[in-house]
């Protein structure tokens, strides 16, 4: 009788104690939930505020509150709508990239918001339907074939339009012989569309065209597709969630210009794909999507998404590496004189004449250049912020806690102006840092220089990426000096436009002269 009274006690006790001490437990975790130093909460409002008066300048503000903070992250919180942390801590990074990766995916509400842009392609999609197509690129990527085929590409792309381009600019030949004013970041961006169109699809859109003419023709759907690209990225930083979602119900503002672009650009990928199907010599080809095509697998809508991750991963990146390192070289004449030197010697050692093309091997010996770039992107990392969602609760390396459905975000941008990660003179451009006692280049760990990414999800182009970008500067310097024209630019650091890349507002205005030394 007495164990039942004990037993019937317990059934009454027991919940409420439980009950208990899982709030209580609760409690004393969130005491560990996130805090932002220096920002302060509205009561009923959260962090909104905040995010609406300083969206124009979203990088440099969440980089301050970072870089304030020592724990090197902030949290926010902005009720009914999001929840979560941006960081800049390496622990941070390294536990939400790889130790815990299955628990950080991009998640439903990121890709429901891409989606209709960039379906379930490689950058949209998680899980298994990102690991099959991850797998397929990464055999690919990892191919000797293809990394020939992208030294071919880029050395033609450079010879046959690039330096064309750049000579008729010089006053070289075209028109009346003035130097004129160029927008570098819209030449790199053609240079970047066509060379990405070629390597991955064996397409030749031309955007820069032999003689290194611009064609007027591809102007427009360049246009279209930032467009399309600046307005679904709107979307994330809307305060007010919903309201994309209600534009897009009605057809009206830039959800109905969203909507026309869209079309546009998968019209262009839908033509590429059904051109690779009718190709006959689909087995032969070196280039990207044909593999997959040839695996007859996949729907042309599968395709087409898959055309449309390689599109955004290379069609801006390179652009925004280059038009930020072309920028700062203008103020600093000995790194470009170092660049030079280099390039000269790799020339002598290779036996090669300037003009002619870069082998692989000859990239892979300008340690010097490789620095100066990696430099470059340390600053003004192309990807600048890059978010994933947190799946089930979960505490990062210092016991702060992060919940369910919270958005985790890393910013690249505020990285690289941490003394914590890269020493008192971190915001100063040096080169130097990267190399090693014998001049050689030294890697720095993925989860303190995260701009390809890190984990299993880290970039696959990376170093097609730097061919394309080493290829361009060494035959640039050995042939011209470029200036950027201040009265157009502005004194300053250019204004940024804060889309899928690092875009300088305005593009980026040029003056190209050739270089007086006899080389
Ligand atoms: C300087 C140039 C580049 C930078 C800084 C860069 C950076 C990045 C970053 C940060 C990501 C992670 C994106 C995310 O998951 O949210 C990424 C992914 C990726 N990048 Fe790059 N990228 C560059 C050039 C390229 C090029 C030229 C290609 C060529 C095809 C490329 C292919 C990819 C692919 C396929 C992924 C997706 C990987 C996955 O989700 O599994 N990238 N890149």
């Amino acid at each position: 009788m007495a164990m039942d009274t004990y037993y019937y006690s317990m059934l009454f006790v027991l919940p409420p104690i439980l009950y208990m001490s899982y709030h209580l437990t609760r409690i004393l975790a969130d005491k560990k939930k996130p805090t932002t130093h220096g920002l302060k909460a509205h009561p009923l409002l959260g962090h909104l505020p905040a995010f609406v008066n300083n969206s124009h300048r979203f990088l440099d503000w969440t980089t301050e509150l970072i870089v304030g903070s020592p724990e090197m992250r902030m949290g926010f919180w902005i009720p009914g709508m999001r929840t979560g942390i941006i960081t800049g801590n390496p622990a941070d990074v390294e536990h939400i990239l790889r130790t815990n990766f299955a628990n950080y995916p991009k998640g439903e509400h990121a890709i429901g918001m891409l989606e209709d842009f960039l379906g379930h392609g490689l950058f949209n999609s998680d899980g298994e339907q990102w690991l099959w197509q991850r797998k397929n690129a990464s055999y690919e990527f990892s191919n000797r074939s293809l990394r020939r085929f992208v030294v071919d590409v880029v050395q033609a792309e450079i010879a046959d339009r690039f330096l064309p381009l750049l000579r008729r600019a010089a006053g070289d030949g075209g028109g009346d012989g003035d130097v004129v004013v160029l927008d570098l970041q819209e030449v790199l961006q053609r240079f970047g569309f066509d060379t990405i169109c070629m390597v991955a699809f064996g397409h030749d859109p031309r955007c820069l065209a032999d003689g290194g003419v611009m064609e007027d023709a591809r102007s427009e759907f360049m246009h279209t597709f930032g467009e399309a690209q600046d307005l679904v990225v709107g979307r994330f930083f809307d305060p007010i969630e919903v309201s994309w979602k209600i534009k897009k119900w009605l057809n009206v503002g830039t959800e109905r210009r969203l909507r026309k672009a869209i079309a546009d650009v998968h019209a262009f990928a839908m033509d590429i794909v059904r051109a690779r199907r009718q190709s006959a010599s689909v087995n032969d080809r070196d280039d990207v999507l044909s593999r997959f095509v040839a695996s007859d697998e996949h729907s042309d809508e599968v395709l087409r998404d898959i055309v449309l991750s390689f599109l955004i991963a290379g069609r801006e990146t390179t652009a925004s590496g280059l038009s930020w390192f072309f920028w700062l070289l203008s103020s600093r004449p000995d790194v470009a004189a170092r660049i030079a030197d280099e390039v000269r010697a790799v020339r002598e050692a290779t036996g090669t004449r300037p003009g002619e093309p870069f082998r692989f091997d000859a990239l892979r010996e300008m340690h010097y250049l490789h620095a100066a770039l990696t430099e470059s992107m340390r600053l003004y990392p192309p990807a600048p912020i890059d978010s994933q969602s947190c799946a089930a609760d979960d505490t990062l390396p210092d016991g702060t806690l992060l919940r369910a459905g919270w958005s985790v975000t890393y910013s690249a941008y505020a990285m690289g102006r941490l003394a914590a990660i890269w020493g008192e003179d971190c915001l100063e451009y040096r080169p130097e840092r990267w190399l090693g006692d014998d001049g050689a280049f030294q890697p720095a760990s993925p989860f303190r220089f995260t701009v390809f990414h890190a984990g299993p999800r880290m970039c696959l182009g990376k170093e097609m990426a730097y061919v394309q970008m080493k290829s361009i500067v060494a035959n640039v310097l050995e042939e011209f000096e470029v200036d950027v024209v201040k009265e157009v630019a502005g004194g300053g650091v250019p204004e940024h436009v804060l889309s899928v890349t690092l875009r300088m507002k305005g593009g980026l205005p040029v003056k190209i002269r050739r270089k007086t030394e006899a080389y």
